[in-house]
């Protein structure tokens, strides 16, 4: 391992419901996200991917263990309003379904999470320009999201995780609903991405080329670490 984690989840266990009815999607999971690192966690539907990407990104909290932060905070046992500031301030999001909204076009799109943060407007337009050009949709910014192909719609949706300068990126099987080659271009953003811009970037997948390309893999099975593939690099 090196250097400090830049988020890191110790020891989660993510139970839904009580009783004879519970559903333990997670019993007890460690992951370390670090600076310019692809992590990947894969594993069967129902594994506890994304419930696992929920508990790292602030989306949801644990019933046991933690996720823990470079500044030494624990996300998990912070007050809702802090987990909303940090999450505003260093976390982007990535999802299967792009996540756009339909009536606003790709810029305006973009511009949704600097808007949140107040962000002064003429910078706001400076930057989702700029996110828009390193997206490759420079040309596209006016339209919406129905005038653009699914592979373009995502990389709206890159750009929009990253138009905040996060420093951790979740991303929940961003290339589940592209076909293969529009699928290879979304990884390549998203592995050059993470590097160029330093940032700490899970993913979800199930896709092989994706999780070749990852600096650590994580594999679930039924809520667990699978004793095959646990949190070893790929070239361990
Ligand atoms: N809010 C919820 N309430 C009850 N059960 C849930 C909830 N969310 C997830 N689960 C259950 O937890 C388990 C893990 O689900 P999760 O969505 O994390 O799996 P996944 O690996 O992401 O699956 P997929 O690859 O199909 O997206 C599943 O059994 C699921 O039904």
């Amino acid at each position: 391992m090196t250097g400090l984690a830049r988020v890191a989840g110790r020891g989660l266990v993510r139970t839904f419901g009580a009783g004879a009815t519970a559903v333990h999607a997670l019993a007890g999971v460690d992951i370390e996200g670090h600076a310019s690192e692809l992590t990947v966690v894969t594993g069967p539907s129902g594994s506890g991917k994304t419930t696992l990407l929920n508990l790292l990104g602030g989306l949801d909290r644990p019933t046991a263990g933690h996720v823990v932060l470079d500044d030494g905070r624990v996300l998990s046992e912070l007050p809702e309003a802090e987990v909303l500031a940090t999450r505003r301030a260093r976390i982007g999001y990535v999802f299967q379904s792009f996540g756009l909204i339909p009536v606003l076009s790709a810029a305006e799109n973009v511009e949704v999470p600097l808007r949140l943060a107040l962000t002064d407007p003429r910078e706001r337009d400076e930057r989702v320009a700029t996110m828009l050009e390193r997206v490759g949709l420079a040309r596209h910014a006016r339209q919406r999201p129905y005038e653009l192909s699914g592979g373009q719609q995502q990389r709206v949706g890159v750009a929009r995780a990253l138009v905040g300068r996060p420093d951790i990126l979740i991303a929940d099987e961003p290339t589940g609903q592209l076909d293969s080659d529009t699928a290879a271009t979304i990884m390549d953003l998203i592995v050059h991405l993470t590097h160029e811009l330093g940032i700490a970037t899970i993913v979800s997948t199930h896709d092989p080329l994706l999780i070749e390309r990852a600096d650590r893999v994580l594999r679930l099975h039924d809520g667990v670490v699978d004793a095959n593939g646990g949190g070893r690099t790929p070239t361990d």
